[in-house]
C-alpha cells in the first residue's frame, strides 16, 4: 500500500521501519520542514496517511488530508475537543478516519480489562476509592495522557461512584471524580495503573509499554485495515474486544 507519513519524531521513525518491514511504500514524510510539499501532495498516490505529530498541529494536518480525500489514521493526543468538526469533514468528503489514544493491543485489552473490573467495584463503591496514575518521557507536551483519559472515560462508564475526572496538580479534586497523577520521567515509554483503594486492601491493575512498537505496528495494522473504508472508526472496530 502506499502511505503518506505526517510527523517525523520517536513515532513517525518507528513507524517507517515498520512500513518498511512490512512491504509498504511511503509516498512521502511530512515534517515542519517540507509543508509545501504536503500542501501540493496528490491524493491519488496515497492510499492511507498515518498522522503522529503534536495537539497544536494534529487537527490541521488531519484536515488537509481529509479535505483532500485522503484517509487518514491519527494518533497524537491532545486535540481531541476538535474531533467532532474532524468527523463531520470525514463524512463530507466521503472519505475515512480512524482514531486511537493508544493503538497497542495490550492497551486495549488493558481498557476491556478496565471496565470489567470497574463494572465488579460498583458493588463495592462506599468501600474502594479509584485513582489513577501515568508515566511518560519527559518531552511528552500533554497531561493526561490520552490513554489515562480513555481509561478514566472506561471507569466513569462503569463504575458508579464516579462521575468525572482531575488532573493532581491542576485540578481541585472532587469526591466523585477519579484523580489522575501525571508523572514525567525521562524515556519511560508509556505506563498506566488504575487503583482501588480501601482502608483494608488495595487492588492495582497496570499497563507497562517496553517500547514505541506496539504503538507503531497497530496504526500500521489500522492503515492497513482502513484501506478502501469509509467512515469513523477505532480500535473497537478492527479488533474484536
Ligand atoms: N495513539 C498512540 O498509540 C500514541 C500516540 N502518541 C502521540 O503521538 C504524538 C507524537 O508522539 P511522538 O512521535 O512521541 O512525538 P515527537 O515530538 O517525537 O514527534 C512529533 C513530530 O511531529 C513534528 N511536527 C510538529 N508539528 C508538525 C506539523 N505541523 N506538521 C508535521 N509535523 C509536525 C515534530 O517536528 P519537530 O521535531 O520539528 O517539532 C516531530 O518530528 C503525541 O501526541 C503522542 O502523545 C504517541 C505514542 C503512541
Ligand atoms: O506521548 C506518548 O509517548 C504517548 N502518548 C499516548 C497517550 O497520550 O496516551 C500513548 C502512549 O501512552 C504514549
Amino acid at each position: 500500500m502506499n502511505f503518506l507519513l505526517i510527523g517525523y519524531g520517536k513515532m513517525g521513525k518507528t513507524i517507517e521501519g515498520i512500513l518498511k518491514e512490512r512491504g509498504h511504500n511511503i509516498v512521502n514524510i511530512i515534517d515542519l520542514n517540507n509543508r509545501e510539499d504536503f500542501i501540493n501532495i496528490d491524493p491519488s498516490t496515497v492510499d492511507v496517511a498515518i498522522e503522529f505529530t503534536q495537539p497544536s498541529s494534529a487537527y490541521d494536518n488531519i484536515k488537509i488530508c481529509l479535505d483532500k480525500g485522503i484517509r487518514v489514521v491519527s494518533g497524537t493526543t491532545g486535540w481531541l475537543d476538535k474531533k467532532d468538526e474532524i468527523e463531520k469533514a470525514t463524512k463530507s468528503q466521503n472519505t475515512a478516519f480512524f482514531y486511537a489514544s493508544n493503538y497497542s493491543l495490550g492497551v486495549n485489552i488493558f481498557f476491556a480489562l478496565n471496565k470489567k473490573l470497574a463494572e465488579m467495584m460498583s458493588a463495592f463503591k462506599a468501600e474502594y476509592k479509584v485513582a489513577m496514575e501515568e508515566i511518560h518521557h519527559t518531552q511528552k507536551l500533554d497531561a493526561p495522557s490520552g490513554t489515562a483519559i480513555t481509561l478514566a472515560e472506561g471507569v466513569i462508564e462503569k463504575f458508579d461512584g464516579v462521575d468525572s475526572w482531575t488532573l493532581q496538580g491542576e485540578d481541585e479534586p472532587k469526591d466523585n471524580g477519579i484523580e489522575i497523577v501525571a508523572v514525567r520521567e525521562p524515556n519511560v515509554p508509556g505506563t498506566h495503573e488504575v487503583t482501588y483503594e480501601s482502608e483494608i486492601d488495595r487492588i492495582d491493575i497496570k499497563h507497562t509499554a517496553h517500547s514505541r512498537k506496539g504503538f507503531a505496528l497497530g496504526a500500521v495494522l489500522a492503515g492497513e485495515w482502513l484501506h478502501k473504508k469509509e467512515g469513523i472508526f477505532g480500535m473497537n472496530d478492527m479488533l474484536a474486544l
